[in-house]
């Protein structure tokens, strides 16, 4: 069995009055990307919220990085399990300036060759440091955010919908920066997104998970030939 970065034990969540997420349990294996796909409101944000402690469950538990998610220090857990969102937020200001935010935040000092060497590393020149975070493209902000949770050296990126604001070039583009990262660092994925032929294509495993329930976890060619009704209607394109 591979080593599991996260780990879910019957977890539960409500939000509001709504039963969110129903008796959870599955891992995120160390090293491999994890695809998390399912219709819209089936709880994909809520457990991707779990994993860095943004929410907390209400039930069942959380391991991370062998740890419980209770025993984690919030600041130092971010820093370990970092997230990118489909909305790619910057402050006004330069790039820089969104680059070195977090460590701000913390009172930190940032090690200008690394923000340089990073910045590079997402495939944008140096010069892009010193641009208004205003005037870049959506494929360029989406960039600087990865090039953000990179800073941090993250053991575990989390990212929700990042490509699908994107148009088609940038979307390729984004993607194979998350495979280069992927591959250099050995960093564990796990992406959350609605298109499923890339769910299927990047992903080592797959998660699906429907109306609060995880209804299949596997090889992420279980999509192409799904088990379970629900999940071959949800593939079909029947659910939305
Ligand atoms: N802050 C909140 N307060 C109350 N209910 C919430 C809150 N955030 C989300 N929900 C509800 O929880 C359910 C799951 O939402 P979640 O965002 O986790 O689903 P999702 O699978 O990520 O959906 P989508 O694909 O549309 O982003 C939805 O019914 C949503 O309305």
């Amino acid at each position: 069995m591979q080593e599991a970065a996260i780990s879910f034990q019957d977890v539960s969540m409500k939000r509001g009055e709504q039963q969110v997420l129903k008796q959870i349990s599955g891992q995120f294996p160390q090293g491999k990307i994890t695809t998390l796909v399912g219709p819209s409101g089936a709880g994909k944000s809520t457990l991707l919220k779990l994993c860095n402690g943004l929410l907390s469950p209400d039930e069942g538990s959380i391991t991370i990085l062998g740890n419980p998610l209770e025993n984690w220090e919030p600041v130092e857990l971010r820093t370990r399990v970092s997230m990118a969102l489909q909305s790619a937020p910057m402050i006004s200001g330069t790039v820089e300036e969104n680059l070195t935010l977090p460590y701000a935040l913390q009172g930190a000092e940032v090690d200008v060759d690394k923000m340089r060497r990073i910045i590079k590393e997402v495939g944008l020149d140096v010069d892009y440091l010193q641009r208004d975070s205003k005037d870049l493209s959506g494929g360029q902000r989406q960039k600087v955010s990865i090039a953000r949770t990179l800073l941090m050296e993250p053991d575990i990126l989390l990212l929700d919908e990042i490509t699908s604001a994107l148009d088609r070039a940038s979307r390729q583009e984004v993607e194979e920066l998350i495979q280069h990262i992927h591959k250099t660092f050995g960093t564990t994925i796990i992406w959350i997104t609605h298109n499923l032929e890339q769910a299927g294509r990047i992903g080592h495993y797959t998660w699906v998970l429907m109306d609060g329930e995880l209804v299949e976890q596997g090889e992420s060619s279980l999509l192409e030939d799904p088990q379970n009704d629900r999940v071959r209607q949800f593939v079909r394109g029947d659910e939305a």
